[in-house]
C-alpha cells in the first residue's frame, strides 16, 4: 500500500500497527525469546555474507525485540567486530556506530536502551560496516519495515543504499503484517530474519 504523501488516516494506521506489534512482542514468554535468538543464530551461522563479514552493526534489544546479546556473543566467538548504534548528539535523528567489546561500559539512553559512551575517535565510518542488523516493529513480505517512529534507521539505511553495509532486519514472526501504508522515505530491506525463516525481498 504505497501512499505519497501519507494521509492523516494512514499516519494513524501506521501508529496503530506499531502499538499492536510492540504489544505482541512484549507479551512473548522468556522461553520464546530465548529460542528465537537461538534460531536466528542458526540462520546467521550458515549465512554466506555474514561469514565473509568483519565489521557487523547490531543493536541492544529492548521492548520485546529478539534478545541480541547471545547473537553478539556468537559473533565475538567467530572473531567478528561488533558495533552498536549511539544517537548522534549533533545531527538530529542520526545514528553513529561504535565498537562493542566484552569490557565496554554501557549507559542507558533517554529511552532506557543501553548504549556505549560516545567516544568520537571510536566512531567507525559507516561505509566500513559490512553487515547491519536493523531493528523493526513491523514488516511485510516485500521487506518494507516500520520502526519505532523516529526515522533513525530510515536515515541510516538511506546512507547504505549506494555503498555501505548490507542491511538485515531482525524480528519475531509475529511482527509480520500483510501490508501497511508506505511512506516515500521508507527504505525496504533486502532480507529480514525471523526465527522461522529468512524473508528475501522479491526482485
Ligand atoms: N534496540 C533498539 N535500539 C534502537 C532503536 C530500536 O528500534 N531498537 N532505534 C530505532 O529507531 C533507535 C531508537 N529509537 C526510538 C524511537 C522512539 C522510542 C520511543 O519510545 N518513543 C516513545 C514516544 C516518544 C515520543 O513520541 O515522544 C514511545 O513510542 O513510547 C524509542 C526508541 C536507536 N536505537
Ligand atoms: N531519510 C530521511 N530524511 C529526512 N527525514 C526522514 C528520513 N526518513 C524518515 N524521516 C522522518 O522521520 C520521521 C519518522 O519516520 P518513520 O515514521 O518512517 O520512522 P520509522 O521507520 O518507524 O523509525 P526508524 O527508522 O527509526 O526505525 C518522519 O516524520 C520522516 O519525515
Amino acid at each position: 500500500m504505497i501512499n505519497f504523501p501519507l494521509t492523516e488516516e494512514n499516519l494513524l494506521l501506521r501508529q496503530k500497527i506499531r502499538s499492536q506489534m510492540r504489544e505482541h512482542r512484549r507479551l512473548l514468554s522468556e522461553e520464546k525469546q530465548r529460542s528465537a535468538v537461538q534460531s536466528v543464530i542458526q540462520h546467521v551461522s550458515i549465512h554466506e555474507k555474514i561469514s565473509l563479514a568483519q565489521h557487523i552493526g547490531v543493536f541492544l534489544s529492548f521492548d520485546g525485540e529478539i534478545p541480541t546479546q547471545p547473537l553478539i556473543e556468537y559473533l565475538w566467538q567467530q572473531n567478528k567486530k561488533v558495533y552498536l548504534p549511539v544517537v548522534d548528539p549533533v545531527l538530529e535523528a542520526h545514528l553513529l556506530f561504535v565498537p562493542y567489546h566484552k569490557s565496554t561500559p554501557l549507559i542507558r539512553n533517554k529511552w532506557n536502551i543501553f548504549e556505549p559512551p560516545l567516544e568520537p575517535t571510536q566512531v567507525i565510518p559507516f561505509e566500513k560496516l559490512n553487515i547491519l542488523f536493523v531493528p523493526l516493529v513491523a514488516f511485510d513480505k516485500n521487506g518494507q519495515r516500520l520502526g519505532m517512529g523516529g526515522g533513525f534507521y530510515d536515515r541510516t539505511l538511506q546512507k547504505a543504499v549506494s555503498k555501505g553495509p548490507y542491511p538485515i532486519g531482525l524480528a519475531h514472526d509475529c511482527q509480520r503484517v500483510n501490508n501497511f501504508p508506505i511512506a516515500k522515505w521508507d527504505i525496504p530491506l533486502p532480507e529480514i530474519m525471523t526465527p522461522s525463516k529468512i524473508w528475501q525481498r522479491p526482485s
